[in-house]
């Protein structure tokens, strides 16, 4: 129990606090001194039915949350992203008392809300984004030359190593036949005229005024759909690792431009122009987006081969490691750390297994993510029994088809085996010889096309579990990726 002093006023404070007496305070503001209870002290509603069952669904979000740390993890979503629409311009003339018919003075409308992508390394996963990416529309012009206000910008931010891909829209609904024609919708939909404007229609010159101004709309408006076409033909790839910073943000769906108020047709001949402009509608896009997971090395391997006990061994993940297959369900990434403080990022992710493309298991889908590493790390392991020592063989040919499955000529990236679980005794070594030579004669018999995939990828025994060889299988990954690095720059 506590005894708490609260200013301020009484009506609202919990029930946990019951209230012991008022005084006032220096500067005679009143205070309110309570007892906090303990929670134990506090009446428990009876434990109906409905109590029970919300007891019971807490317990499963719980279990939920602990099961994934609280965090969803998403790597492929749709978003609609749309720019704000343009405020109208306004139509509207000076009135002052001396003053009967005062110029035009209606104000422009604000231009639509963009909508931006920024790259974050604050962000791991695109649980974030929602489905509909919509940036605030502009606000219309008022009298007396006041300009609407823009619409807000809506910056989402994305991990790194996102691929944004646009798709086509769905296809626009059927409309009713019942609806205005299409000259009336449109002339609505781009113009405001004055209340009084109806007179426009009749006499002869201002027919001409408004087609004049018609005209010059349709220039402007080409000049300005050009520049927006321009704009959205910058590539909208997020780039890769750069500090997180606003000019690196990318612009996805621009907003609609502001409406014109009617000072802007004021001409010498047409002094008090009856009408102005409505914004434009904002830019809509429909968009997949992609996690690519952004490592150095990638690991792959048959569920329980050890990839994350490796990972572990490695780098500073604290990977969740267990006896059973499929206890690794998102991606990972860790940073390999060397004593001349060079590092790497190595991602750890789902095992994989036989048929893994026609989505058996958990799937293929989780070797986006180390489809862009540079150095495939392939985890075996060598110290399963089998007849012959064949085991570790199949292993590593299933890996290799599954790769090839879900990109061809993934597997002709510069690759290491680690033959994991190498201090399981006598077996093991059986294996990892037998491994050797059926590795070597693969190789010496296949004519591959390029030079570096004529050589054998490097096998190493390793004990991720005892941490035995970890130091020399990091220090032949460093070599790996910096020859890999230097080959592409
Ligand atoms: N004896 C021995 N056991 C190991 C070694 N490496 C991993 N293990 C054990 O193998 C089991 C599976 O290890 P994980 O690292 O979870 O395997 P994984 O490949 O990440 O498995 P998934 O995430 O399910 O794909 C664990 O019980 C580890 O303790 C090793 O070098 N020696
Ligand atoms: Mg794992």
């Amino acid at each position: 129990m506590l005894i708490l002093r609260v200013t301020g006023t009484t009506a609202r404070l919990p029930q946990r606090l019951s209230v012991l007496g008022t005084t006032r305070s220096r500067a005679g503001q009143p205070c309110v001194w309570c007892l906090l209870r303990s929670k134990t002290t506090e009446s428990r509603p009876p434990e109906d039915a409905e109590n029970v069952a919300h007891a019971d669904r807490r317990a499963q979000n719980k279990g939920t949350w602990k099961r994934t740390k609280g965090a969803k993890f998403v790597d492929y979503i749709r978003v609609v992203a749309s720019g704000g629409d343009g405020g109208d311009g306004c139509v509207s003339f000076l009135r002052e008392k001396h003053t009967a018919k005062g110029p035009p003075n209606g104000g422009n409308g604000g231009r639509g809300g963009h909508v931006y992508f920024l790259p974050s390394s604050e962000v791991t996963s695109l649980a974030h984004i929602p489905y509909r990416c919509a940036a605030k529309h502009g606000d219309n012009g008022k009298g007396g030359v006041r300009h609407g206000a823009a619409g807000k910008d809506l910056y989402i931010e994305v991990p790194y190593g996102t691929e944004v891909r646009e798709i086509d829209p769905p296809p626009p609904p059927q409309k009713d036949d019942d609806e205005l024609s299409v000259g009336q919708t449109q002339d609505e939909s781009r113009w405001v005229h004055h209340p009084s404007a109806t007179a426009f229609v009749e006499s002869e010159g201002r027919i001409d005024f408004f087609n004049e101004a018609q005209k010059i709309l349709k220039d402007e408006e080409r000049h300005i759909e050009r520049l927006r076409k321009k704009e959205l033909e910058r590539k909208a790839e997020t780039p890769s690792l750069q500090p997180q910073d606003m000019k690196d943000a990318i612009l996805i769906a621009s907003g609609g431009h502001g409406g014109f108020g009617n000072p802007h047709f004021w001409t010498n001949a047409n002094r008090s122009p009856k009408y102005a402009t409505r914004g434009s509608k904002g830019h809509t896009r429909y968009l997949t987006l992609e996690l690519k997971s952004i490592a150095d090395c990638g690991l792959v391997g048959l569920p329980n081969a050890g990839k994350s006990t490796f990972l572990a061994a490695v780098s500073n993940a604290h990977p969740k490691i267990a006896p059973y297959p499929f206890s690794t369900l998102n991606p990972y990434i860790g940073t390999i750390q060397y004593r001349d403080g060079h590092h790497l990022t190595i991602a750890d992710i789902p095992g994989l297994i036989r048929g893994a493309h026609k989505n058996v298991g958990l799937g293929h889908a989780f070797l986006r993510h180390v489809e862009r590493s540079r150095v495939l790390v392939y985890v075996i392991d060598i110290g399963q029994e089998e007849a012959n020592g064949e085991g570790p063989w199949r292993d590593f040919h299933v890996l290799r088809s599954e790769l090839e499955a879900y990109k061809e000529g993934l597997t002709k990236r510069p690759s290491i085996i680690i033959a994991n679980k190498a201090d399981i005794s006598e077996t093991a070594k059986q294996n990892f010889e037998k491994f050797k030579t059926l590795l070597q004669n693969e190789f010496s018999e296949q004519a591959f096309p390029s030079r570096s995939t004529k050589e054998a990828p490097i096998i190493i025994p390793v004990s991720a579990k005892y941490r035995k060889n970890i130091e020399k299988a990091t220090s032949i990954l460093r070599k790996l990726v910096e020859d890999r690095k230097s080959s592409h720059e």
